[in-house]
């Protein structure tokens, strides 16, 4: 990377709204729990932001009506200026498991969304954009392999490409590598991390690692439970690109203490 790139990459502002989530709140009517209450966030164009909680404090709630899959009881969410009232193309997923089509080789996995949207004619012509994202994510040579015969960090690369291949405006990424060991984890969020920049993401990821939300974002939302409500936005003023060796850093293990004292307190509420 030549210096004005690493400047680029380091010193980018951040740009305009994309997702605005304004005093948005969740009751589910079966059970009366509230889930989420005002929650207000607004994700800018190019950035990356993680949320933060413990179990059952609205993590994957929020995600789901960032995504249009439940609606709001309260609240809006626009992204790029509209509202969110269902599924969208313009949104990108990605779970836990990858969630591969067994029969069906990697490359026809990565056009199926152009499949199912726009016919076959359309995932024929998009083969060469899957082929350069393959190639992107280090799986050249593994195009027409099953699924059955990549490993899981192989299978979670193929499902990135999946989900970039229809060149959504945000990435919704809930846990997608906390099935990996810790080694292939670590060199996937540094993998996440170089896509993301090199598309111009807009992400946002539901964790429960301190560590992998301090690596990866520019913002971290922690949420305090029993309603789930945003205790603090913490800004995380590390240099870009991230590298696995700032983990070792006092200012990253400063950042990783304050956010567990957040989550402590959230607790002890
Ligand atoms: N479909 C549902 N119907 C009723 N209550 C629900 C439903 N989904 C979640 N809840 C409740 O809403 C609250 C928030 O749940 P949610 O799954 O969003 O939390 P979470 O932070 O993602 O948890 P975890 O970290 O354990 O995955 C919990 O009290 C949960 O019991």
């Amino acid at each position: 990377m030549n210096a004005a790139a690493a400047q680029e990459f380091s010193g980018a502002p951040l740009g305009t709204p994309v997702y605005e989530l304004t005093h948005l709140s969740k009751t589910y009517a079966r059970n009366l729990v509230v889930a989420l209450e005002d929650i207000n966030l607004t994700l800018r164009k190019g950035s990356f932001t993680s949320v933060i909680g413990s179990s059952g404090c609205g993590k994957s709630t929020l995600l789901k009506i960032m995504a249009g899959l439940i609606p709001p009881t309260k609240g809006r969410v626009i992204l790029q200026g509209l509202p969110v009232t269902g599924p969208r193309r313009d949104i990108g997923m990605m779970f836990q498991q990858a969630t591969l089509f067994p029969w069906k080789t990697a490359v026809e996995n990565i056009v199926l969304p152009i499949e199912i949207r726009d016919g076959k004619a359309a995932a024929k012509q998009a083969m060469g954009k899957a082929h350069e994202l393959l190639d992107i994510v280090g799986l050249k040579g593994f195009e027409n392999v099953y699924p059955n015969e990549l490993s899981g960090g192989m299978a979670q690369r193929a499902s990135i490409c999946r989900m970039l291949i229809t060149e959504p405006a945000v990435l919704l990424l809930d846990e997608p590598f906390s099935a990996l060991d810790e080694l292939s984890r670590d060199m996937m969020n540094m993998e996440l991390q170089r896509i993301c920049h090199e598309q111009d993401a807009t992400a946002f990821l539901v964790t429960h690692s301190i560590q992998e939300a301090v690596i990866l974002s520019d913002e971290i939302v922690v949420l305090k439970p029993r309603p789930g409500r945003i205790a603090e936005i913490v800004k995380v003023d590390l240099p870009r690109p991230r590298t696995l060796d700032m983990m070792t850093t006092p200012k990253f293990g400063a950042i990783v203490d304050y956010i567990r004292s957040l989550l402590d307190k959230g607790e002890e509420m």
